[in-house]
């Protein structure tokens, strides 16, 4: 980064000097009934802020005011800002417009997955966009991912030595992972071993995915260095990771809504210690967040009985001591980043106000202003320039198997029995033609889909896990259709019947993310939705089952860029062809 301190020598000088009386603080939060980390109480007292930082707090007030915003806190509880210690800020929406819809739920630090940053961009570009970011007035740290999720060709030039180095390296990481390679670390691979090394090395964490390990599994994989996980489904589950002493991120997403029932689970197995618990929504997908972001999953622990310091606790403090940043967040005391949300009521966790680096983002229910977003393009994420065509030639389906979708994002093979020959699919039935194409044209994957959906003629995305262009349909013509208007949006998500585009969503970041506002995402995403459940699509997340058709971290078949592959045997079972 830039800067390579939180904050320079002048600046820490000045801080003191509020103390002094010599310069005066920028706001005083008056008379605030505050939740207090570290006594796990409310507290009452008065909050001096100084541009970006809390510089004391306690009994005092500041002799010098000058022009000093001061704020009576007397109707309020104040709370620690929300920490979401694991984003994935690309599920449409995009880290900014994600960001700044959170914020106004009182969610002001994010923990974001470098994923699609890792896989679009050089380190130079990136690190330019993590230093752009780095200037809104809510906090991003990142984790570097060790792996891509898929089968890539190529995957070790993208995933060099060099480049995870860099990202480690980085001042605003925090941790490694998630680690979905995990079966390749128990194997045996001494790269993945070395980077964990590197991240302990460097004071940073290493999170897993382990979702179903079993408790040996769990304790190998803490042994070699995993400090978390959120991939627990049940209170069992919880109960073997904090057994270990894994961290356990509980997670409530648009795929797995689990909170309320992991917090039954968690009571049944009699926890009543909660400091190394987090929550999580997961990266879900924009119609979730409707409800609100980390409030939402505080509120739904509160109703379901955790003690209510905790629940609050487990959205800052804890995350804070996770990633090792308690100097800086989870607490109100002096020396931390201003990030305070002031709630109505204790139990009310949607805050009607929200301080963030200092500065109101939300005042009294209403949003002040947030920057602009960024020049996508200028950080090398420019709309897709497809520069070759799909032929009617590359629409072949001759595979003697496809992939049923199981629920949203589980698969497994099938035997396909139908004549795909044709041009068309009958309607009313749940087999569609299925194809991944290389986003720069080079080869393609195609066989058949069967389970999503009965009458979709043609759809077109370039959201996927890799970028590279995902088409399904019952219609080739109208499979061509779809491509050819996602191709001249420069990227996007198309839905095509009888030669008319029935819905479009334009991702002209790297045919990847929107850069309209979360609102506006919302609203595409629940349209399609609509479009799609209208058509037989059986499952309620079709952004996640475009996400993850190439995503080998789940079972249990997989198209990816080297071709149809065998979670479980580890094997390419058809490759893919060269067009
Ligand atoms: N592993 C993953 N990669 C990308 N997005 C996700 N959302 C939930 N899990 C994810």
């Amino acid at each position: 980064m830039e800067q390579r301190y939180r904050w320079k020598n002048k600046q820490l000088r000045e801080h003191v000097e509020v103390l002094n009386g010599k310069l005066s603080p920028t706001m005083v939060l008056k008379n605030a009934n505050y939740l207090h980390s570290i006594f796990k109480k409310w507290v009452t007292g008065h909050i001096w802020i100084y541009e970006d930082r809390i510089v004391y707090v306690g009994e005092k007030l500041p002799k010098s005011l000058g022009s000093c915003e001061i704020v009576d806190c007397s109707d309020y509880y104040l709370v620690p800002g929300y920490i979401e210690p694991h984003v994935h800020p690309f599920q449409l929406y995009n880290p900014h417009s994600f960001a700044e819809y959170a914020s106004q739920t009182g969610t002001t630090t994010f923990i974001n997955d470098n994923l699609m940053l890792f896989l679009e961009l050089r380190k130079k570009k990136a690190f330019s966009l993590l230093e752009s970011l780095r200037k809104l007035p809510v906090t991003m740290y990142w984790w570097t991912r060790f792996d891509s999720q898929t089968e890539m060709q190529d995957e070790e030039v993208t995933f060099s030595h060099g480049e995870v180095k860099s990202w480690l390296e980085h001042d605003a990481v925090v941790q490694g992972g998630e680690l979905t390679a995990w079966p390749k670390l128990l194997e045996g691979d001494d790269m993945l071993l070395h980077w964990i090394q590197e991240a302990k090395r460097l004071n940073k964490v290493i999170e897993g995915h382990l979702p179903g390990a079993s408790e040996k599994t769990l304790a190998k994989l803490n042994l070699l260095g995993i400090d978390g996980d959120h991939e627990a489904m049940t209170g069992e589950d919880v109960y073997k990771r904090l057994l270990q002493g894994l961290t356990t991120t509980l997670r409530h997403s648009s795929i797995r809504p689990d909170l309320p029932q992991l917090i039954k689970g968690i009571q049944e197995q009699g926890i009543d210690q909660f400091d190394l618990m987090m929550y999580t929504t997961d990266g879900s997908t924009p119609e979730f967040y409707e409800e609100g972001v980390l409030d939402r999953l505080i509120s739904i622990a509160i109703e379901e009985g955790i003690p209510l310091i905790d629940a609050y606790l487990m959205a800052s403090y804890n995350v804070a001591r996770y990633y090792n940043m308690t100097d800086l967040h989870g607490v109100i005391a002096t020396g931390r980043i201003a990030n305070i949300n002031f709630l109505r009521e204790k139990d009310q966790p949607t805050p009607v106000s929200v301080i963030s680096k200092g500065k109101w983002l939300k005042k009294e229910e209403a949003a002040t202003a947030f920057p602009a977003q960024p020049d996508w393009s200028k950080f090398g994420m420019p709309s897709l320039d497809l520069k070759w065509d799909l032929t009617m030639d590359d629409l072949q389906f001759s595979m003697p198997f496809g992939i049923e979708m199981v629920n949203d994002v589980i698969t497994k093979p099938y035997s396909v029995n139908i004549d795909a020959s044709g041009d068309e699919l009958q309607e009313g039935y749940d087999e569609n033609f299925l194809m991944l194409a290389d986003k720069h044209g080079k080869w393609r994957i195609s066989t058949m889909l069967k389970g999503v959906s009965t009458e979709v003629q043609g759809f077109a995305s370039s959201f996927s896990n890799t970028g590279d262009i995902i088409v399904i349909g019952k219609s080739k013509q109208e499979m061509l259709h779809a491509f050819n208007r996602m191709k001249e949006l420069g990227g996007g998500i198309v839905l095509s019947e009888n030669e008319q585009v029935l819905h479009e969503i334009e991702l002209p970041v790297a045919g990847l993310m929107s850069n309209k506002d979360m609102k506006a995402v919302i609203q595409e995403e629940k349209q399609l939705k609509k479009l799609l459940f209208e058509r037989g699509y059986q499952f309620n997340d079709p952004i996640y089952t475009l996400l993850f058709l190439q995503s080998t971290h789940l079972p249990y078949i997989r198209i990816t860029q080297q071709g149809m592959y065998d979670v479980m045997k580890k094997t390419v079972l058809f490759p893919s062809i060269m067009r």
